[in-house]
């Protein structure tokens, strides 16, 4: 098992965050979690990380027990991509992309550690395979909003992590931009020694054909996990995200449309 999360609660400051998750990821299988904001996506995501602990249940986590298991060994097998690592690395605009990518062996910003000559090849081999190669010595700041996450996404792989975690990792793209990406994404999916995805978004088009499974949080709980024809339907989806939307499949992605949201009033699920 990838993840085996049984019966996941998590609370801060008394108020309750996650209750009761329960939730397989399988080998082979690739995941989408989606939920309206504040649904706990990032939270579940800290859990699985490390970053923050349960307050009741049983995490495991590629084999390992939480409780058992020494964190920072696990977390040089995940990689993850996010706003929060983005805003981390706006100190370091001056930072060549190709020093980027290579920070991700040792999961620094700095290079504290030494890096080898293979590591700096296969940052720059990564690069090339991510279009990145014309941009692989310019400073962060000199990148497009495209480039900067393809740099990310590449810092995240530079390990060959067994589990991805992308975390809205398309925000601030322009369509043009988000589809270059996501064919990245897809691209990465389908080779042999593809990592276990955790894409996490607000927007279900970007499901991609090979996402097998989705997990659909609502305000701290799961209300549905499985694949993703089961998961994405319309009356699931607008439960999730609090608004009527239909759904339809084009070019094997769920395309979802609000239909009279705002005239009809909001759902607020309550
Ligand atoms: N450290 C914290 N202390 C108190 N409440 C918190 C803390 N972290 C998160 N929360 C609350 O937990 C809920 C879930 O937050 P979380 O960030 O996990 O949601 P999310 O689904 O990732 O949201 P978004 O889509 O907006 O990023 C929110 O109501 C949030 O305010």
């Amino acid at each position: 098992m990838v993840i085996d999360l049984e019966n996941v609660s998590f609370q801060k400051a008394k108020k309750p965050i996650l209750q009761d998750i329960s939730w397989q990821v399988r080998p082979g299988e690739q995941w989408a979690i989606l939920g309206a904001n504040g649904s706990g996506k990032t939270s579940l995501l800290k859990l699985i990380t490390g970053y923050e602990w349960a307050s009741a249940g049983r995490i495991s986590v590629l084999g390992s027990v939480f409780g058992s298991v020494n964190i920072h060994e696990l977390r040089k097998r995940v990689g993850w991509v996010s706003a929060s690592l983005d805003q981390r690395y706006q100190m370091h605009e001056g930072m060549p992309c190709a020093d980027v990518i290579v920070s991700g062996v040792h999961a620094s910003i700095g290079v504290h550690e030494a890096i080898t000559k293979a590591d700096g090849e296969r940052a720059l081999a990564l690069a090339r395979s991510m279009g990145l190669e014309h941009v692989a010595f310019s400073p962060l700041s000199q990148l497009s909003q495209g480039e900067r996450k393809k740099a990310f996404m590449a810092r995240a792989l530079i390990n060959e992590p067994e589990l991805l975690i992308l975390d809205e990792a398309t925000s601030g793209l322009d369509l043009s931009a988000r589809e270059l990406l996501l064919a990245e994404v897809e691209r990465m999916l389908t080779r042999k020694q593809a990592p276990t995805l955790l894409y996490v978004t607000h927007y279900p088009e970007e499901i991609l054909p090979s996402i097998s499974h989705v997990l659909l949080l609502k305000k701290g709980r799961v209300l549905a996990a499985g694949r993703k024809e089961e998961v994405l339907t319309a009356s699931l989806i607008s439960e999730a995200l609090g608004l009527p939307l239909t759904v339809e499949w084009a070019n094997g992605r769920p395309w979802v449309k609000a239909t009279t949201a705002f005239a009809h009033g909001l759902d607020n699920g309550d």
